[in-house]
């Protein structure tokens, strides 16, 4: 398909298809996926093809952003800083716009995809918790979401322990009293830290950044974190328990998991109840992991002593919040990742992670796409433009191609399956299975729920080959089944389309089409015949295609046997009109033939 916008993620038939690297997690996102991100620096992500028309795109800032990041887009990208959007001003300006830029206080919704009409490509969040993206829209757009994982790390744990200390001495109490005049030193009488119990509630970036610094303040501290690796956590003197065995053994509670459907509200009514009488929690993660009014109770009946929270459900929450208004309640307005130095640094990892991605190039903070290591994409890069080709073209040999349901995709390789990843290639696949066949355009981030969308269900084989596994794959096989064919030679002897290719000197090749053995290029468009072998077919047809001005790229025949039928295949550069291909199906020795765009 061709896009008309100036700047597009989508392939053109025509054009080579280029990579760009992404990392994020699988859909459906889930609470596990977090714990991958520690692993990113060792991962790339694959993406799509960009291109531009416009030499410039355009992003729009939505949210402040540190001035270093904002000076590298501006060296990209035309850069609209537009803060304070209401939802409607945002839906309105995004169809503009080929990436957006948030922090924690935009929220990017469905709509905001569905109105950006396709041109929205990236997602930046500056920032690590996404929650307030709409990754399966985003998914299902095909638009990549982007954060920036590491360089707020420390600012939040710095503001963790800054509310832990705060809150167990009174100070933000105290200095409120002091400034109204009064002078209450028995009042703010607080609690000793040293010796005491701190459960991490999310054992990844930040909450170990915690641990540590709360051992250093003498404290015993305890974790919990389903995904967490027990080595990590042993390493830095640190036991992870069960989520009930940490909260009731706390005095102290901070918590540092991100906001998901699993963590909703999973400090309610019966966790408080759990709790040790006089317990204190710290709240630098996301204010809807915990039921605030739940948390009023608790407060309310002693359970928890005292409570110090950066971040509400509703931001910023309501006037009259009795949570915040609760005179053992210590309040940040979202303060955890605002220092100088957290913000100049997630603004340069946004901007390059979003120019990266608008580039088509290398970038590593994707969080919603496959993750494929770095060495990885290289070796596989000439079978992704293989594994796309074949997809187009089997699609192409369907007669009234949208019937295509049962997909079966074998890989050819001396590599065991560990060795072997294929979601790359079954997302190309998926791609040029689908792109001729209708508007919609295919990136590694929305390969697989299109597909399943669509009905599309794609097997995956290995065909497991001796030899030496330093070649990743020797071919791939592509075979669509329960349809009828434009081009009955392309059906094998079981009954299903087969194509198969290969990589030579780095090319795509077609190596086979049905029963018959080839041997050409993928390149430009194909025309398949199949013929009676004679002497003088080649003459033939080049002849046509030479009086229509048609330039012919190679050609290539294979046979069963000498006199029998053949398959002849022909490059050509452009496609022939109508009347030339009306000749060529008119040459006597010709039984069928098809005309192919790869
Ligand atoms: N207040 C602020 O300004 C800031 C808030 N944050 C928030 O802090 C949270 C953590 O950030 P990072 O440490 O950078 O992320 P991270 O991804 O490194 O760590 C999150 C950890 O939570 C764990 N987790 C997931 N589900 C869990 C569950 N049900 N119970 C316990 N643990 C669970 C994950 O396994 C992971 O180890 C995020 O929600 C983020 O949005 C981060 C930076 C600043
Ligand atoms: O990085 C995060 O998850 C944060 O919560 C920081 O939010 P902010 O960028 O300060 O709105």
């Amino acid at each position: 398909m061709v896009t008309t916008s100036s700047l597009n993620l989508v392939f053109t038939p025509t054009k080579p298809t280029s990579l760009s690297w992404k990392h994020s997690f699988p859909s459906p996102f889930t609470t596990a996926n977090c714990t991958r991100r520690q692993n990113r620096k060792a991962y790339r992500f694959v993406v799509f093809a960009t291109v531009l028309a416009d030499p410039k795109p355009t992003v729009l800032v939505a949210e402040k952003l540190g001035k270093a990041g904002l000076e590298l887009l501006k060296t990209f990208a035309n850069v609209d800083c537009s803060y304070n959007l209401s939802p409607e001003e945002l839906c309105t300006k995004i169809s503009l716009c080929d990436a957006l830029i948030v922090r924690s206080g935009t929220k990017v919704t469905r709509e905001v995809f569905e109105r950006s009409g396709g041109r929205l490509k990236v997602v930046g969040r500056a920032g690590v918790g996404i929650d307030n993206v709409d990754l399966s829209a985003a998914t299902e757009h095909g638009c990549l979401v982007v954060n920036a994982p590491t360089a707020n790390t420390i600012a939040a744990a710095e503001h963790g322990i800054a509310l832990l200390t705060a809150m167990a001495r009174n100070i933000a109490q105290a200095d409120a009293s002091i400034k109204a005049g009064k002078w209450q030193r028995s009042k703010y009488i607080g609690v000793s830290l040293v010796g005491k119990t701190l459960a991490v509630i999310g054992f990844g970036k930040v909450g170990s950044e915690v641990a540590r610094r709360a051992k250093g303040l003498g404290m015993h501290v305890i974790a919990h974190d389903p995904y967490a690796p027990a080595d990590r956590a042993r390493a830095i003197g640190v036991d992870l328990l069960t989520f009930e065995e940490a909260i009731s053994i706390a005095d102290f509670i901070s918590l540092h998991m991100p906001l998901t459907p699993a963590t909703s509200k999973i400090f309610n009514d019966q966790a408080f109840s759990r709790m040790k009488k006089g317990v204190r929690i710290v709240n630098v993660a996301r204010g809807g992991v915990i039921d605030e009014e739940a948390l009023v109770r608790a407060l309310d009946s002693g359970i928890v002593a005292q409570a110090a929270l950066d971040v509400f459900t509703e931001e910023p929450p309501p006037k009259d919040s009795r949570l915040v208004l609760h005179e053992n309640v210590t309040v940040t307005p979202h303060l955890g990742a605002s220092t100088t130095e957290a913000q100049e640094g997630v603004a340069i990892e946004v901007a390059e992670a979003v120019i990266g991605a608008l580039r088509g190039e290398l970038a590593a903070t994707a969080v919603n796409a496959p993750m494929v290591p770095a060495e990885v994409l290289t070796e596989l890069a000439p079978f992704v433009t293989l594994s796309e080709k074949l997809g187009r073209l089997a699609v192409q040999l369907v007669a009234g191609g949208s019937g295509v349901q049962s997909v079966k995709v074998t890989y050819a390789s001396a590599r065991g399956p560990d060795d072997l990843d294929t979601r790359l290639l079954r997302a190309m696949i998926t791609k040029g299975l689908i792109e001729p066949i209708t508007s919609v355009f295919i990136n590694l981030v929305n390969a697989d729920f299109t597909a399943k969308q669509r009905g599309l269900r794609i097997a995956e084989e290995r065909f497991l080959l001796d030899g030496s596994p330093e070649n990743p794959l020797e071919f791939i096989q592509v075979q669509i089944a329960n349809v009828e064919s434009k081009f009955a030679t392309a059906i094998s002897d079981s009954g299903e389309i087969k194509v198969e290719g290969r990589v030579k000197d780095g090319k795509p090749h077609l190596t086979r089409v049905g029963s018959f053995s080839v041997d050409v290029s993928m390149e430009g468009s194909l025309i398949l015949c199949r013929q009676v072998d004679q002497p003088g077919m080649i003459g033939s047809v080049g002849n046509i295609l030479g009086e229509e001005n048609i330039n012919v790229s190679f050609m290539s025949v294979g046979r069963i046997a000498p006199r029998k039928q053949a398959v002849m295949i022909i490059g050509v550069d452009k496609e022939p009109n109508k009347e030339a291909l009306k000749k060529i199906g008119e040459i006597p020795a010709i039984e069928e033939f098809v005309f192919l765009k790869l």
